[in-house]
């Protein structure tokens, strides 16, 4: 197929429309999804909660496929993304739109049938936030946009809790903090190494507009802010020992790998090490403190816990 600017499209695969919901990202959004299920006090029938995890995560693979239909000028321009199915040729720009769209109202409505209005919406509000909110609004705008972009991504555990309790209580919303007060440093840690692919684009990154040493400092700030975070299940009463111990851990842990990268002035060509190691480490981090947290409960429910 010809497009109106003459270029060719390749027929796209479902290798393509995969590619599109961002399926290695979004394995992580659909695990936190899970483990606020596991994790809230309550029963859900187990197809209702296997149709509200893949409501989640059909509905983030519709607003990441939206992002990418928005976005695919500035990915044909950086290396990291220039090969995703729109840039790369493989996929005609109306259809990424069209699954987008479908992908996203589809998971909306089927979950607000099995799992109530309530729930549904959640997931609307984080379609939005990340496909309108952050995509279109803070990410071209300010070196912000993922602090506060970084909301969408923090919605996943709130959804899966609120399916069960139908309320949203102090605990989902610490759970949101949790990934909302983690998101920078995941992603600075990346966008220090990466840096320069943004700048070409004129996406305001934190790195290109404030800077390397302030980004740094950023970084080992939010680290220690989320420690707080990241213990407040226990000491509100929501989690045993068992998440308490491994937080703890997993807090000095990534305390410990952000003072490097925080405190570095003058940086070698060595690759990036620390900044690469602590953009590993923070998804290590995210799936081990979940899944602490759904370890907790069942420890608790089988009685081997007090
Ligand atoms: C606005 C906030 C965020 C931004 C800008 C961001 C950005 C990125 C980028 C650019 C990558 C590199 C891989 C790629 O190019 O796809 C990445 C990797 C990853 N992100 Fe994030 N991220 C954000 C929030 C999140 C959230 C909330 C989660 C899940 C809770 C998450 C999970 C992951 C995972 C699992 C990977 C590794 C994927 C792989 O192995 O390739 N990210 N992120
Ligand atoms: C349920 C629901 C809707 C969840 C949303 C999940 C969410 C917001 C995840 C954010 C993770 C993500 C893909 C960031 C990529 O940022 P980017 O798109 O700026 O990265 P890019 O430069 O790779 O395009």
């Amino acid at each position: 197929m010809i497009t109106a600017d003459h270029s060719v499209i390749v027929p796209s695969d479902w290798r393509d429309f995969l590619a599109l919901t961002k399926p290695r990202v979004m394995t992580l959004v659909v695990f936190t999804g899970l483990c606020g299920l596991l994790a809230a006090p309550g029963h859900i029938h187990p197809v209702i909660g296997a149709i509200v995890i893949l409501c989640i995560a059909v509905g983030a693979g519709g607003a990441a496929a939206l992002n990418q239909w928005y976005e695919a000028e500035i990915d044909a321009q950086m290396k990291r993304t220039a090969q995703r199915p729109i840039p790369a040729g493989r996929m005609d720009k109306t259809n990424a739109r069209d699954f987008g769209i479908a992908l996203s109202a589809g998971s909306v409505m089927v979950m607000g049938l099995a799992a109530g209005w309530l729930t549904a919406i959640l997931l609307a509000v984080s379609i939005v936030y990340y496909a309108v909110v952050y995509t279109i609004w803070l990410k071209p705008r300010t070196p912000q946009n993922i602090v506060v972009g970084g909301g969408a991504g923090a919605f996943p555990p709130l959804i899966g809790w609120v399916a069960v309790t139908q309320d949203v209580t102090l605990m989902p919303i610490v759970l949101f903090a949790i990934i909302f007060m983690w998101t920078p440093p995941h992603f600075w840690a990346l966008a220090l190494f990466v840096k320069t692919d943004y700048a070409k684009v004129g996406i305001p990154m934190m790195p290109v507009v404030a800077g390397e040493a302030s980004t740094r400092r950023q970084i080992l700030a939010y680290a220690v802010l989320l420690a707080p975070f990241a213990l407040a299940p226990w000491f509100l009463g929501g989690a045993g020992l068992i998440y308490a111990i491994v937080a703890t851990v997993l807090s000095l842990a990534f305390i410990a790998l952000s003072v490097p990268v925080g405190t570095r002035r003058s940086v070698e060509d060595d690759a990036m090490k620390p900044e690469r190691r602590l953009f590993a480490f923070s998804i290590l981090y995210l799936f081990v403190l979940f899944g602490a947290l759904v370890a907790d409960r069942l420890a608790a429910q089988m009685g081997w816990i007090a």
